[in-house]
């Protein structure tokens, strides 16, 4: 059923002006490898695609769950039963030093689909240009409508997630693939097909230097430390960052879509670089997953993996923000994790474990290894989400100040330390300011 019922008040709704019209019944259905179809309506792209089949607990930010990297190769379904009803506004935002120049998580829909229970066909919101339709057909985005998302989300809940094929009309009629047939998109490096392939700056003028590792980093997380006044410099997943970084106060490995075994390759480098370098580094999600790597743990492929905005994560380690024994509710968006081990790594320790399934949410480094690294498998920019752990974007930015090297003094290195920083004794301390 269209969510006929919806009561839209035309005054405040630019969204109704742009309507693109009533939805056109056309079939479309999902196949599961594992043998399952659920057959329902097409409101996207009249086109038929492979993709790994995933589920979403978030009740709203579609728009940015769609356009987030890291649903590369993936048929996304959402749980919530309506999906659509505030549309979808323009994803432009002022191109200048101070943004990211979207107001979405990237430039386009990423995900391979949606499937969806029953979608808005009517939508209103002050900032809506468009409905999800219109959005999905101008992207190319194929999206099922009038499926059973419970029972999906209850099969992929049991047998894990599953590659899957949506077969949009006459394709809907046409027999199931065959197992072979089926596309896995984690077999793939996804994240060197979606990494910038060159780098660039934002906000040049910042008052600290950033290095950004994208592996398919969602805008949020470059706004979030140009809001900071962070001078960000994103370069591509492998770059060689050791021949570089001496120019840098803080290193950032952003999310990515995969399986992070294909960035073996930049656990390595970064592994020489934790070795060799003193300076804070801050990982999420994929990121995370590198440091890990990089420090000895193994990542594992979880059975249907965490996606949603309500993850509650315990902390076990207290650092800047974070207070240990504190529960925070964290946006996520994940199919592999690492192995929690015991003992860890020399020089590492957990610092959040998730409270539904045990599973690592985050790696520090030890206090008395004399590193600043974190790493937490939740997302705390938070593009849809609680916002309960965003001030470790404060802390990462807060560290990586008390660590500038002030090029003034070529004779003796010095750092500017923070007053709400201590001063750790491996760092020399020429001045505080
Ligand atoms: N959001 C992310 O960075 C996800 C990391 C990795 N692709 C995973 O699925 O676990």
């Amino acid at each position: 059923m269209f969510a006929r019922h919806i009561i839209t008040l035309p005054r405040l709704s630019r969204g109704l002006a742009t309507h693109s019209g009533p939805l056109v019944s056309v079939p479309a259905s999902l196949h599961l490898k594992t043998g399952q179809s659920f057959n329902g309506r097409s409101f996207g792209a009249p086109k038929s695609i492979y993709g790994e089949t995933v589920f979403s607990t978030s009740i709203t930010s579609y728009t940015e769950s769609m356009t987030d990297p890291s649903y590369r190769g993936q048929i996304l379904v959402f749980t919530s039963p309506l999906i659509g009803n505030y549309g979808v506004p323009l994803n432009t935002a002022p191109v200048d030093s101070q943004d990211v120049g979207v107001l979405l998580e990237s430039q386009r829909i990423q995900c391979a689909a949606v499937i969806v229970g029953d979608v808005a066909e009517k939508f209103s919101h002050h900032t809506a240009v468009e409905s999800i339709a219109s959005w999905c057909r101008r992207h190319d985005v194929p999206a099922i409508t009038g499926v059973d998302t419970r029972a999906i989300t209850r099969l992929l809940r049991d047998q894990g997630t599953t590659l899957g094929r949506v077969a949009v009309g006459t394709d809907a009629a046409a027999p199931v693939p065959a197992a072979h047939e089926f596309w896995d998109p984690s077999a793939e490096n996804l994240v060197d097909q979606i990494s910038t392939k060159e780098p660039y700056e934002l906000n040049p003028t910042g008052s600290i230097k950033i290095a950004v590792l994208d592996f398919g980093a969602k805008a949020n997380i470059l706004r979030s430390l140009v809001r900071r006044d962070a001078a960000v410099t994103v370069l591509p997943w492998n770059y060689d960052f050791n021949s570089v970084r001496d120019q840098y106060d803080g290193l950032f490995l952003t999310n990515g879509p995969g399986d992070p075994g294909h960035c073996m390759e930049a656990a390595l480098k970064l592994r020489t670089t934790l070795a060799e370098w003193n300076k804070p580094v801050f990982g999420i999600c994929m990121g995370h997953q590198i440091i890990g790597m990089a420090a000895g743990l193994d990542a594992y492929r979880m059975t249907f993996g965490n996606r949603g905005h309500n993850q509650p994560v315990l902390a076990l380690a207290s650092a800047g923000s974070i207070k240990a024994g504190r529960v925070y509710v964290t946006s996520q968006n994940h199919q592999y994790a690492l192995k929690l081990q015991d003992p860890f790594p020399q020089g590492w320790e957990p610092f959040f474990i998730n409270c539904n399934d045990s599973s690592v949410e985050g790696i520090k480094s030890t206090e008395d290894s004399g590193k600043k690294v974190w790493g937490v498998q939740f997302h705390p920019e938070s593009a849809g989400g609680p916002l309960d752990t965003i001030e470790m974007f404060t802390d990462f930015v807060n560290e990586c100040r008390a660590h500038k090297y002030v090029a003034s003094t070529p004779s003796a290195p010095s750092y500017v330390v923070s007053p709400m920083t201590t001063p750790r004794p491996r760092v020399a301390v020429a001045a505080a300011a």
